[in-house]
């Protein structure tokens, strides 16, 4: 791997599925917490089809050129079934990364779905598809066809570092990064937090939440509190 900026890694050490396939369901500020609140890309990186959507999957990356989609279009054939295509664009808003054709193949290939720090293009038709697509956002603007750009190195997106492999989880709040040496580790923590939260949300309508801990923290700052 010696030309560096303009160079692909074809493959790379996947998750175990049985253990990708857990996180189905899990919100991501539930994943998020258990990992010091430190792993959930940036805010703006959102579905941009449907707010029920979730996405899982091995992350497959691409760094490319903020207004070309090459790479891209050359990680759509190496992706495997099950893979998300992890785009660093630098966040940059000039240029559409990948468009509803490039949703449509993607598809019928058994990828995952799309994160991409930067914007998409054909968002009405993108809406239709029920096909996980992650973006900052959409511009008619089309993509060059040029490079330069890498494929499988690590990359940044929406201020996360992402290594291929890593367990990518979607959900309406935004995505979340998993380092895959620790997935089963975060799964199991952040099962035992959904846990916790459907155990407090029953406690609500029985009438049962226990609130102290409020006047605790707050007596422990030295609050003070007027009649
Ligand atoms: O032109 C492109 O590469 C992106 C695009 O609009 C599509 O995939 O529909
Ligand atoms: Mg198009």
């Amino acid at each position: 791997m010696g030309n560096v900026g303009f160079r692909i890694k074809k493959d790379f050490e996947r998750i175990d599925p049985i253990i990708v396939k857990q996180f189905r369901g899990i919100a991501t500020s539930n994943i998020g917490d258990v990992m010091g609140r430190l792993w959930a890309m940036d805010h703006r990186i959102k579905p941009v089809n449907h707010p029920g959507i979730h996405l899982v999957g091995s992350a497959f990356t691409v760094r490319t050129h903020p207004s070309d989609n090459l790479l891209v279009h050359k990680a759509m054939d190496l992706a495997q079934p099950g893979d998300v295509i992890v785009i660093d664009a630098f966040g940059d808003m000039g240029n559409a990364i990948l468009g509803e054709i490039m949703c449509h193949y993607a598809k019928t290939k058994g990828i995952a779905g799309y994160v991409v720090d930067g914007p998409v293009r054909d968002l009405d038709g993108i809406a239709k598809m029920g096909f996980p697509v992650f973006s900052k956002g959409g511009t008619p603007r089309g993509p060059y066809k040029e490079g330069p750009g890498e494929i499988n190195t690590i990359i940044s997106c929406g201020n996360v570092p992402v290594e291929p492999g890593d367990l990518i989880v979607g959900d309406g709040d935004g995505v979340i990064v998993v380092p895959k040496a620790e997935a089963l580790e975060i799964l199991e923590k952040a099962k035992a937090v959904e846990r916790q939260e459907s155990e407090i949300i029953q406690s609500i309508y029985n009438g049962q939440w226990d609130r102290k801990w409020v006047d605790d923290v707050l007596n422990k700052k030295g609050c003070e509190i007027l009649d």
